[in-house]
């Protein structure tokens, strides 16, 4: 049955970070973007959420690009095409290049609204079953190694899976070494976002020494090469963010030898259509995934949670509760991170509910699209 969209509305949002969060490429405190709701004749509503910085420093789309894009391009090809099944919505986007944040928002809030139309939740409409998620925490450059021990021991106590520590050069191996020395025994990654070059393999070889659970994206954030190179000297396993930005991309680098594991950004990808392909790629392959955040409100989260109740998720993602970064979410109830673990939605959609209040208190501007 075809889906029936009748318009799109964009609500720009502005959250405060309860703290900064602080990574090789600069300090983030503020979020803005965009929550696309899609509203059916039958006043049906799905939500996705737009995952682009301010600042092009992770990918090169911004919170500006997203808007522009979808209002200019996509939002004009879903007028001219009649939708079935949201796994279409990717082909008819892949016509455009990159700009894989503003489609993956767009077909995620569609994917939203087909489950929400089936009445079944998002997670069993992309095949997932499992009915709980482990999750871990990303833990931003800290001042001080003092600073930084005190929020690993307070992130063990929240019950967090796994620790994924930031670091950058100057900030590394001594003080990987120290969390060491404290934590002997805790699951603890690590990810420079593309901080260094073969040029620091020593440095990197030090790190090999940590029995560290994997090293996410040490070099250049296009490459995949030098990262199969890299591997090849390491024992601990690279994982590449920054590089993967479709199903294409993960062929090469298994093929390559330049990741052991994938971390699955929806945003970064290009839907949730992408993703279950590169998840169930990987899967045949024998290469473990997660899902990894963008510092998402609920909505993204939400997202995140449905895919990853994929099997192949198999290592906890970046997926922490509500009030790891808001102290006021946008969804009701909150995402509930207890003991490391995240119950996946059974209702039907993303599973949570807006919170319009929080909604109206965040927005900035809203604008209506008919379709
Ligand atoms: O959303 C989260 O909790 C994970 C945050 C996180 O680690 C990242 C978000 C965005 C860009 C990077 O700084 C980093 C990452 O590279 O995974
Ligand atoms: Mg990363």
């Amino acid at each position: 049955m075809v889906i029936p969209l009748k318009k799109i509305i964009m609500h720009k949002l502005r959250m405060r970070l309860k703290e900064p969060f602080a990574t090789s490429f600069g300090v983030m405190q503020e979020k803005e973007f965009y929550i696309i709701e899609v509203v059916d004749s039958d006043g049906n509503k799905g939500y996705g959420e737009t995952v682009a910085f301010s600042v092009p420093w992770y990918t090169e789309e911004t919170v500006k690009s997203n808007r522009d894009i979808i209002v200019d391009c996509l939002i004009p090809i879903l007028r001219e095409h009649e939708l079935y099944h949201p796994d279409e919505v990717f082909p008819l986007f892949e016509k455009l290049r990159g700009n894989n944040m503003a489609k993956a928002a767009v077909e995620g809030a569609i994917w939203d609204l087909y489950a929400k139309r089936k009445g079944i939740s998002l997670a069993t409409a992309l095949g997932g079953e499992k009915t709980e998620i482990g999750v871990g925490i990303s833990i931003g450059i800290q001042r001080t190694v003092g600073e930084l021990i005190s929020k690993i021991e307070q992130s063990l106590e929240e019950g967090y899976k796994r620790i994924k520590l930031k670091i950058k050069p100057g900030l590394d191996v001594e003080i990987l070494r120290e969390v060491r020395r404290h934590f002997p025994d805790t699951p603890i990654m690590a990810d420079a976002n593309s901080a260094y070059s073969l040029k620091d393999i020593s440095l990197l070889k030090e790190l090999d020494d940590l029995d560290l659970m994997m090293i996410e994206q040490p070099l250049q954030h296009y490459d995949i090469i030098d990262h199969a190179k890299l591997q090849n000297q390491l024992k601990t396993p690279i994982c590449l963010d920054e590089s993967i930005h479709s199903l294409y991309d993960v062929e090469k680098a298994i093929e390559l030898g330049s990741s052991k594991v994938i971390n699955i950004k929806i945003g970064r990808v290009g839907g949730l259509s992408e993703s279950k392909r590169i998840h169930n790629y990987c899967k045949k392959q024998g290469i473990p995934v997660w899902c990894g955040g963008m510092l998402e409100a609920g909505i993204g989260r939400a997202h995140n949670i449905a895919l990853s109740a994929l099997a192949n998720f198999i290592l906890p993602g970046d997926t922490s509760g509500s009030s790891r970064y808001w102290e006021e979410d946008i969804i009701h109830p909150e995402v509930i991170a207890e003991k490391g673990i995240i119950k996946v939605p059974t209702s039907p959609g993303i599973g949570y509910e807006i919170n319009e209040d929080a909604l109206r208190k965040f927005r900035v501007e809203r604008q209506e699209y008919q379709i």
